[in-house]
């Protein structure tokens, strides 16, 4: 192994940007389908993997939308869940703050608390396995309509204490942040921590919105944010952390390759930065693979790797308790390696 993935490794880190539906391998798509009696337009996991071929986020959403049909009952859920746990857990991740897309569940008849239930019991149950944190944020779909998200939102109300934050996601472009102007305020107003995806495909304009219109604590992606002065600095001055996730740029053609990434350019810019897998199974990677591959990619010093793992701790929602805990077993982890 070289010395950059056996630094990689040996860092404890916070996963920040994960969908749990992205999770899903194409041997569990095949199990479940079977399982739940569930018709796929793919006849072998080699036909679904030759689907993932994507020009586009629109193109990986078409396959990601398919994929999550075989999830039906609770321990579905928990299966999923369960596995990427262990898999990230595998990667010393020790904090996961989990996207699922509630609408694309109950869309097709499944109850929103068999997709909490589940997903929260292995949650638990991957806790007191092998003590990994995991909370959950409930994303709206930003290609149906705020009606919609309003509806989902009041699902949640009973779930309260399960459901930590509210996010968006899917299609982004022509579907701007302010559409969900209403429901980000009653999702503030009740208590949730907000977060959305801006500036992956849609223009800087869309970070402005997520940041002033909705109020979000991070910005999932926000690639394109470097394309605004004025955002930069902003981005800057507030500390807003920026989930970013190199092998899902790559695969969704956000970035030509990943020597074209701007990750280097956030830091340079003094943004705070995470690296994450965004939909592992769909992207070709965990969160040490994304590590690894875009810290080869821009030729990155040990100390960028261990800044980049170390800012997932300051971007995470925990306690000062927490954190400050947290820190120090990370400062002890880098010098162990000798990295500092
Ligand atoms: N990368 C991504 N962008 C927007 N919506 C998503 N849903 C799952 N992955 C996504
Ligand atoms: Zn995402």
């Amino acid at each position: 192994m070289p010395d950059r993935d056996r630094l990689i490794a040996c860092l404890p880190k916070c996963e920040l940007h994960i969908h749990i539906e992205g999770s899903l391998e194409p041997e569990m798509v095949f199990s479940l389908a079977r399982r739940n009696n569930i018709p796929l337009p793919w006849d072998s996991v080699e036909a679904l993997r030759r689907a993932y071929a994507f020009g586009s986020l629109q193109d990986f959403l078409d396959v990601y939308y398919v994929g999550m049909s075989v999830l039906v009952t609770e321990q579905d859920f928990y299966d999923l869940a369960f596995a990427y746990l262990r898999r990230a857990h595998a990667d010393n991740v020790v904090h996961v703050e989990m996207f699922f897309d509630p609408q694309g569940h109950t869309s097709r008849g499944i109850a929103f608390d068999t997709v909490v239930n589940g997903l929260h019991r292995a949650c638990v149950e991957a806790s007191e396995s092998f003590g990994i944190r995991a909370s959950l944020i409930m994303c709206f779909l930003r290609h149906l309509d705020e009606a919609d998200a309003q509806r989902t939102l009041d699902a949640a109300l009973a779930h309260r204490d399960r459901i930590v934050g509210v996010g968006l996601d899917s299609s982004e472009k022509g579907h701007p942040p302010e559409k969900f102007a209403h429901v980000f305020g009653r999702a503030r107003d009740a208590g949730f921590q907000l977060f959305a995806h801006a500036g992956e495909e849609g223009p800087p304009d869309y970070v402005w919105q997520a940041l002033d219109v909705l109020g979000v604590r991070r910005v999932d992606h926000g690639n394109r944010a470097l394309e605004d002065a004025a955002l930069i600095s902003r981005l800057a001055r507030d500390r807003v952390p920026l989930t970013v996730c190199p092998l899902s740029n790559l695969r969704l053609r956000v970035v030509p390759d990943l020597a074209h990434h701007p990750l280097r350019h956030m830091l340079e810019k003094d943004l705070t930065v995470t690296v994450n897998s965004d939909d592992p199974a769909y992207f070709g990677g965990y969160v040490n693979d994304n590590f690894s591959a875009i810290a080869r990619a821009l030729d990155l010093s040990p100390a960028e790797i261990v800044t980049l793992a170390r800012t997932s701790f300051s971007a995470a929602m925990m306690s000062d308790d927490e954190r400050a805990a947290a820190l120090a077993r990370f400062d002890a982890a880098v010098r162990q390696t000798g990295a500092r």
